[in-house]
């Protein structure tokens, strides 16, 4: 077993499928007929086939996790199942070296009316385990997956969770090198979905793995390659695991602000934020640098005190960060210009929004809340997921 040893690889790999389940039939059926053996006639879609794998190239060496991305009905699940053979692409070639555990279902690979007990040997021997090897992994399988009052009872019997416990039990626990886990995880609980990323460190330096997931922070946290599908093709295929997820999350961005609350005390007129350079339509911002805003507004009340609140969320729409509080006094029917600059912005590379607040200073009460009102992108010039850096100082003592 030499680290770095190429265990997968993927070459133009494309898959179609049909839409309705008459035609599909009907061309199988002429398929059989004709003997489709010219590549060409696989390359081309007839009515109402599409490409739901197109064109995908990939290798993989021991040690690396590929993480593999996109919006539901990408082609995620299908490619798996080819890297697993339980699919014949139409045209392209996979090729693996050594063993091949996979979670890819929840489920899939089990039969329902054996126990788990039975399910395990069933599984390593499909995997080239003797008898005698899957007795002496038996007892860590069972207790990986913490459902030893269970594993006599049939698997049907089983909760989704327990169903992942024992899928990921006997893959992990087999010593695969290629490791293909789809979303699945996400079924375990918390405490389960913990155990799954500390074994996957643990057997990452011998195995190469696949990993699906809608989680960017569990793609950021333990892949280090990426490939974005957008129906069936890759978008992006690299290794800077934050511009894939940029990619990915900029499919999704609306730029359309989102009023939460307005008691009509006051109107924005804009919001800007001031940056030299835009891209993919995101004003940019190098880490550690300024973020400059300019606010413009009328009040409409007198003699009122305005707080002005303001919240950087990230694109999973939680909280990052608040701006420190300011206030100001209102006159009515008054244009004002807020100028806000907030330096050494060391916010992790990626894609964040604002969300404005403006509530009354005496009485702490909302007067207007506008949700994703501006989006801006912190790049950084190393190609790593750079966590948000605290300022420390150390004092060495010796
Ligand atoms: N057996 C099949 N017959 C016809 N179409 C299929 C079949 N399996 C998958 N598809 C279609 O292929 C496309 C890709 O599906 P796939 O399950 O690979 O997407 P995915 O990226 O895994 O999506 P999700 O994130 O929702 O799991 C979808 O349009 C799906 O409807």
């Amino acid at each position: 077993m030499t680290e770095g040893e190429l265990l997968l690889k993927v070459e133009n790999v494309s898959k179609k499928f049909c839409k309705d389940l008459k035609t599909s039939l009907w061309y199988g059926i002429k398929d059989l007929i004709s003997g489709v053996s010219s590549s060409n006639k696989e390359r081309i879609l007839r009515p109402k086939e599409f490409w739901a794998v197109k064109d995908i190239n990939f290798e993989l060496k021991r040690g690396e996790c590929l993480g593999l991305i996109g919006h539901n009905g990408a082609g995620k699940s299908t490619l798996l199942k080819i890297l697993n053979g339980l699919i014949k692409p139409d045209s392209g070639q996979v090729t693996i070296k050594g063993r091949v555990g996979a979670l890819i279902e929840l489920g899939a690979g089990f039969n329902p009316i054996l126990s788990g007990r039975e399910n395990i040997y069933n599984n390593g021997a499909i995997l080239g385990f003797t008898r005698k090897e899957i007795d002496d992994k038996l007892e860590d399988i069972i207790d990986f997956a913490e459902i030893r009052e269970f594993i006599d009872m049939p698997v049907q019997n089983y909760s989704s969770g327990m169903k992942v416990r024992l899928g990921f039990a006997v893959a992990a626990q087999m010593e695969p090198d290629v490791l293909i886990i789809d979303e699945v995880l996400a079924v375990g609980d918390l405490g389960f979905t913990l155990k799954c990323f500390k074994t996957i460190d643990t057997i990452l330096p011998n195995t190469a793995v696949v990993f699906v997931s809608h989680s960017m922070p569990m793609v950021s946290r333990i892949c280090n390659k990426i490939i974005l599908m957008e129906n069936g093709e890759p978008k992006y295929v690299g290794e800077d695991i934050g511009e894939g997820i940029d990619k990915y999350y900029s499919r999704f961005t609306n730029n359309n602000s989102n009023v939460v609350f307005d008691d009509n005390s006051l109107t924005l007129d804009s919001f800007k934020i001031k940056t030299e350079s835009v891209i993919n339509g995101f004003p940019v911002i190098n880490w550690g640098g300024n973020l400059k805003l300019d606010i413009n507004f009328t009040t409409k009340i007198k003699k009122e005190t305005f707080c002005i609140v303001i919240i950087i969320s990230d694109k999973e729409q939680r909280p990052i960060a608040m701006l420190q509080e300011s206030q100001f006094n209102s006159i009515e029917n008054k244009s004002m210009r807020v100028l806000v600059d907030v330096s050494d912005l060391q916010l992790s590379k990626g894609l964040y929004n604002f969300n404005l607040v403006m509530k009354s200073g005496m009485t702490n009460e909302p007067r207007l809340r506008i949700n994703n009102i501006g989006e801006f992108q912190v790049i950084h010039e190393k190609e790593v997921w750079q966590p948000f850096l605290l300022r420390a100082t150390y004092d060495f003592i010796s």
